[in-house]
């Protein structure tokens, strides 16, 4: 754990380390995923029975195997604990809520010059929704992928969630029956987006591909990239917590080791103005630790990657925040709304001590698939409008072509494309 003090001498350069700390990297796997969607591309279901052979311990027994029936579904439905498919319930409402909120108009722009303009949303026809499951499974996850799909229409949606060792996550089904999802692939990592982008004899292919996963997934969606559209590339997750000297050291030190618990490549941040605060909280996390069953990653996250910065006065600290541009930010203070306000670029806000960043991944309603490794400088969480796309369109009749078309037919001219300028030209008498 790195602690840094905006008074200290060495204050820039340890932040600026902080700033451009590697903590995992897709570069190192771009080889092999370049080759194993050579194969996929090449050899279709094959090369997905013997990569999930491979790298998920589970050999099935031929393609059809592979898609997870209605049967295993409602099964896993009915096996699943009542109290946990009420709460299952209860966040698939509440996403489902805040997500139609989303939903955008469509837009009619009246013209003076006689035109009428506007613009029109559509869903994409199929989407394949990656739903990590290598360590750990998240059922969480395929609500926050589908619920947004299905709000903005898509009329095909795919989800494919690797199952290590044959064995497959009932929550998970679960999720997807509650969520509405019949198409359920149980296929992994760069195997499973090249499948989802080029399609095999078994699976057709998508036109977009949404959802979190390890390196292995991040690189191959930066590759079929173009092929077909892709949410972003989210990398371990990550939180920095902004706390004032009346925050209980013991709570702020749990929120930070929730998401340190995720991966030991996850970062957690504390920025305070309070020294007793910055003093305590590392104590607190090691209390913490010592009863934590994922203390092991948790501990080396922290220990890795974690950090607690000092600073002068919420000046600083808005401005720290704004240069690390977390995915997460927890605001623990006095006035969270005031400071929030002060603060541009985080994937998502979590305000005032009763709003652990947790109640975010499950329950409040927003998505908790969100821009990792300082992108939120230019990105966005998932949305329904990573499944939704804009069309333009004019409507134009004579006195509208007449009002307008001169000055296109000028700029036409200009750029030398004279067919340009006479399709305008002839219809409205100019030479
Ligand atoms: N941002 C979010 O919303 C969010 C949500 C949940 C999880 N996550 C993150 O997603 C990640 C999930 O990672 P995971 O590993 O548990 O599951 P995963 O499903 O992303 O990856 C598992 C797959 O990786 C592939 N793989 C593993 N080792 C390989 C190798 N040596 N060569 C080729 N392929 C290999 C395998 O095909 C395997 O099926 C974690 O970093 C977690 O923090 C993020
Ligand atoms: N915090 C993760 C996103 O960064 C999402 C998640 C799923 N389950 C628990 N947490
Ligand atoms: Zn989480």
């Amino acid at each position: 754990m790195k602690r840094l003090d905006t008074r200290e001498a060495g204050f820039e350069a340890g932040f600026a380390a902080l700033l451009d700390m590697a903590r995992e990297t897709t570069a190192s796997v771009d080889g092999a995923v370049a080759a194993i969607i050579g194969r996929v591309r090449a050899e279709g279901d094959a090369a997905l029975l013997d990569l999930t052979a491979r790298f998920d311990r589970w050999r099935p027994a031929s393609a059809a195997a592979l898609r997870v029936t209605a049967e295993e579904i409602a099964d896993a439905i009915a096996s699943v604990d009542p109290a946990l498919m009420e709460a299952l319930d209860t966040a698939a409402t509440r996403i489902e809520t805040f997500h139609r909120a989303q939903m955008p108009a469509d837009v009619t722009v009246p013209d003076p010059a006689g035109l009428t303009l506007g613009m029109r949303w559509n869903a994409v026809d199929a989407a394949g929704l990656y739903v990590p499951g290598g360590k750990a499974a998240y059922p969480s996850s395929v609500l926050m992928n589908a619920i947004p799909a299905r709000v903005a229409g898509v009329e095909r949606v795919a989800v494919a969630v690797p199952t290590p060792d044959g064995e497959i996550n009932p929550l998970v089904l679960a999720a997807c029956g509650r969520a509405g999802v019949t198409e359920v692939w149980r296929i992994g990592g760069a195997q499973a987006i090249a499948a989802l982008a080029w399609g095999t004899e078994s699976i057709a292919p998508v036109d977009k591909i949404t959802g979190p996963g390890n390196a292995y997934v991040a690189e191959a969606k930066r590759q079929v990239f173009g092929r077909v559209g892709i949410d972003s590339i989210a990398g371990p997750s990550e939180v920095v917590v902004l706390a004032d000297g009346g925050q209980d050291p013991a709570r702020v030190a749990m929120d930070l080791m929730a998401q340190a618990e995720h991966d030991e490549a996850a970062q957690s941040i504390l920025i305070t103005d309070s020294p007793a605060l910055a003093d305590a909280v590392p104590g607190a996390v090691e209390t913490v630790l010592a009863s934590l069953p994922r203390a092991a990653i948790a501990g080396e996250s922290w220990r890795r990657h974690g950090a607690v910065i000092l600073v002068r006065d919420w000046t600083e600290g808005a401005a720290l925040t704004d240069r690390l541009a977390p995915e997460h930010l927890q605001v623990m203070v006095a006035d969270p709304q005031a400071l929030f306000a002060r603060i541009r670029h985080a994937g998502a806000a979590f305000l005032g001590p009763w709003c652990p960043e947790a109640l975010g991944d499950y329950v409040a309603g927003p998505n908790h698939v969100l821009p990792t490794g300082r992108t939120a400088r230019f990105a966005s969480g998932l949305s329904v409008f990573d499944f939704l796309k804009r069309t333009t369109w004019i409507a134009a009749e004579e006195a509208g072509l007449r009002a307008t078309g001169p000055a296109a037919v000028a700029l036409a001219r200009a750029e030398g494309l004279e067919a340009h300028a006479r399709s305008i030209a002839g219809r409205i008498g100019m030479r």
